[in-house]
C-alpha cells in the first residue's frame, strides 16, 4: 500500500477536519501519499482528487464543516456506479480509502472493500446514531450549540412566561435531545425510540406553572413529530402561551468540542494504523472510551442503543 484516499459523506460534522488532519498526517509519518477526495462519493466516481501534506491540513483542527466538501449521492448504492468509483481510484493508484460518514456511507465504505479497495469507516454524524459505538464525531459540539442555543431561549422564555417547544435534530435518534435536554433542564424530554404522553407533559407544566416556575422548556428529537405539531398537542391541554423553535443546521456548525477534536485525532490515527495492518470493511467506535472496531456488515444488523437511563434521571430532575 502506497497511497490512501480519505472522503467526508452524508452530513457534516464539527471535527471532520481533526479527522482528515490525523489521517493525513498519520499516513504521511508512515510514508503513504495521501489523496482527498472532494464531494464524497460523488467526488469519488469524478474523480475529483488532489493530494493532502502535512502543511494542507494546518489550521483545520479548529474549523467546523469538512474542507474536504461532502454529498448525498444515492447512486453509490448502484453496482456500475461503484465500478466505476473503484476505476477512478485504480486510475490515480490509491488503494484504501477511509470514508468518514454515517450509517449510509458505510455501506459506500463497504461496497469499495468487497471491490478489492480496502475501507475503513469512522463514525462522523452529529446523531450519535451508529450501533457498536458511544460516541460519533460532531455529537459533542453539536450537543454544546444546542445547549447554548437552549440557555438563550431560556431567558426569553423566562422573561414572557412562555413554554418553548425546541425541536433538535437526529433524525430517528433521539441522543442528542436526551443529552441537551438534561444539561438544559428540560421541563421535558421527547424522543421517538421511547413512547410519550403529551397530555401528562402539559400537566406537569402546569404543576410547574402553578408552583412559580416562570418559563417551560420541552427539548424533542426531529424523529419524533415536528416542533409546531407538538405545540400544538400541548395546546389541547392547557392554554400556555407557546412557541416552537427548529435549531436544525446550526447543530452541524461551529468550533469542534475538546472531545470531537481529541477523539476524532484518534480514530483518525487508528483507521491509518488498520489499514497498515491490510484490514478494510471495518468501522471504528469508542466503547467505554476505548478504541474499537467491528466489521461494517454485523452494523447493519446491529442497533444503535442510546443512554435511555437519561430519561428518568431529567425526570428525577422535574418537580
Ligand atoms: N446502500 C448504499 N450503498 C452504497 N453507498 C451508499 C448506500 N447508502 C448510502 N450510500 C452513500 O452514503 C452517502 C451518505 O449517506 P447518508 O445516509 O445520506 O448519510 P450518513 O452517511 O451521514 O448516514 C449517500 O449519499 C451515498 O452516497
Ligand atoms: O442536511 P440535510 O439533508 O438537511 O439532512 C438533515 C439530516 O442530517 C443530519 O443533520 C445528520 O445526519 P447524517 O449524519 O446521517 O447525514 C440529521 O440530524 C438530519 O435529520
Ligand atoms: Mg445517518
Amino acid at each position: 500500500m502506497k497511497r490512501i484516499g480519505i472522503l467526508t459523506s452524508g452530513g457534516d460534522a464539527p471535527g471532520m477536519n481533526a479527522a482528515i488532519r490525523a489521517v493525513t498526517r498519520t499516513a504521511i509519518s508512515h510514508g503513504l501519499e495521501v489523496f482527498g477526495i472532494r464531494y464524497g462519493f460523488a467526488g469519488l466516481v469524478a474523480g475529483d482528487f488532489s493530494p493532502l501534506t502535512a502543511e494542507d491540513v494546518d489550521h483545520t483542527i479548529n474549523l467546523g464543516g469538512t474542507i474536504l466538501y461532502s454529498a448525498r449521492y444515492p447512486e453509490m448504492a448502484q453496482e456500475e456506479v461503484q465500478q466505476k468509483a473503484v476505476e477512478q481510484l485504480k486510475k490515480h493508484g490509491i488503494d484504501a480509502v477511509i470514508v468518514i460518514g454515517g450509517d449510509g456511507s458505510y455501506h459506500g465504505a463497504l461496497a469499495l472493500t468487497r471491490h478489492g479497495i480496502n475501507s475503513i469507516g469512522l463514525p462522523g454524524t452529529i446523531d450519535n446514531d451508529i450501533p457498536y459505538t458511544d460516541y460519533t464525531i460532531g455529537y459533542d459540539t453539536a450537543c454544546e450549540t444546542a445547549m447554548d442555543a437552549i440557555d438563550k431561549i431560556r431567558d426569553t422564555a423566562s422573561s414572557h412566561h412562555r413554554v418553548f417547544v425546541v425541536n433538535v435534530m437526529g433524525r430517528e435518534c433521539g441522543d442528542i435531545a436526551m443529552r441537551v435536554g438534561v444539561a438544559s433542564g428540560a421541563d421535558a424530554i421527547v424522543i421517538p425510540e421511547r413512547p410519550y404522553d403529551v397530555k401528562e407533559i402539559a400537566e406537569s407544566l402546569k404543576r410547574s406553572f402553578a408552583k412559580g416556575k416562570d418559563h417551560g422548556i420541552i427539548v424533542l428529537a426531529e424523529g419524533a413529530m415536528s416542533a409546531d405539531k407538538f405545540k400544538d398537542e400541548l395546546l389541547k391541554y392547557g392554554d400556555f402561551d407557546a412557541r416552537a423553535n427548529v435549531l436544525a443546521h446550526m447543530q452541524r456548525g461551529g468550533r469542534p468540542t475538546v472531545e470531537d477534536r481529541v477523539n476524532a485525532t484518534k480514530m483518525g490515527n487508528y483507521a491509518v494504523k488498520l489499514l497498515l495492518e491490510g484490514k478494510g470493511g471495518l468501522a471504528v467506535g469508542f466503547e467505554n472510551n476505548e478504541l474499537s472496531t467491528h466489521d461494517i456488515l454485523d452494523l447493519f444488523d446491529g442497533k444503535h442503543e442510546g443512554d435511555y437511563a437519561l430519561l428518568d434521571l431529567n425526570k428525577d430532575m422535574t418537580k
